[in-house]
């Protein structure tokens, strides 16, 4: 079994615990009562890279990351030093996540927020706009048959924009003939866990004209969003290089000043 469908089984079981706790139509009424959600794009369609800022706690290829005690304190530092939107991870078993971190997150911050998640059911989508989520994530690996475009449908039913990510060119097809226009281009191969920034060179040419290009994973330091930013990528999400910082704000700026000085010079 991969990496990815063990962290599926753990998701699927998860989900139908919350599914017994919390039935559907209490989720649709508190989506119905949350706050409009935000747009991204126009941020994200701004002179410039913009940085997506993850809230990562741990994850299966590297353990433990960072004691993160207040999420809501964390992404307010993400937003004070400039970054166009937070990530989220809500999953728990394998990243230590909650939808009470994506709670505290949207109380906090003013910025979209992203439920960063493997989403595999309309349950889940429902979920994420009734905590409050602007985006959500789907990845195009773990969705056969009808059901990306299905999630896609309803994501933009209930106001949220669907993050479409792929890591192969055939997936990446799948996501712009489903009709993405914000597509992720994930570095790290999610069923072997090796990670490889290049495949968000090969995989943006092939992204059509008018798609936002989101760069995933990997990224060290400003030299690598600064390269990611060379290839093409309007938005570059990060996780580990910012938990692991000591100074989120102050990363986040530089991360986005190196990048835009380099590729302007
Ligand atoms: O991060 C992992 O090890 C991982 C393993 C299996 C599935 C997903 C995984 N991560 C989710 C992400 O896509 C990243 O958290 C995100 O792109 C940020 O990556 P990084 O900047 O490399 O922390």
């Amino acid at each position: 079994m991969s990496v990815l469908d063990a962290i599926l089984e753990g998701v699927r079981e998860d989900l139908e615990r919350r599914r017994s706790e919390t039935p559907l139509a209490e989720l649709r009424a508190r989506a119905a009562d949350a706050p409009p959600a935000l747009d991204p794009m126009p941020a994200f369609l701004e002179p410039g890279v913009s940085i997506i800022a993850e809230v990562k706690r741990r994850s299966p290829s590297k353990g433990d990351l960072a004691d993160i005690p207040d999420p809501a304190s964390l992404a307010a530092e993400y937003a004070a030093g400039g970054a166009a939107a937070v990530s989220v991870l809500t999953e728990r078993r394998r990243f230590g996540g909650s939808l009470a971190d994506l709670d505290a997150v949207r109380a906090r911050v003013e910025v979209p927020v992203l439920r960063k998640d493997f989403i595999v059911d309309p349950y889940q989508v429902w979920e994420a706009r009734a905590h409050g989520a602007d985006l959500a994530l789907l990845m195009v690996v773990s969705l056969d048959g009808s059901l990306l475009a299905d999630l896609m449908g309803l994501c933009r039913e209930v106001g949220l924009t669907p993050l479409v990510e792929s890591h192969t060119a055939d997936e990446l097809e799948r996501a712009v003939d489903a009709g993405a226009t914000l597509l992720g281009v994930n570095a790290r191969d999610l069923t072997t866990l090796d990670v490889d920034r290049s495949v968000f060179a090969r995989l943006a040419p092939l992204m059509p004209e008018g798609a936002v290009r989101v760069a995933e994973s990997g990224v060290a330091g400003p030299q690598d969003v600064a390269e990611y930013r060379r290839w093409g990528a309007d938005v570059v999400l990060v996780g580990e290089a910012l938990v692991r910082s000591g100074d989120p704000r102050a990363s986040v700026g530089r991360f986005i000043e190196t990048a835009n000085a380099q590729v302007a010079s």
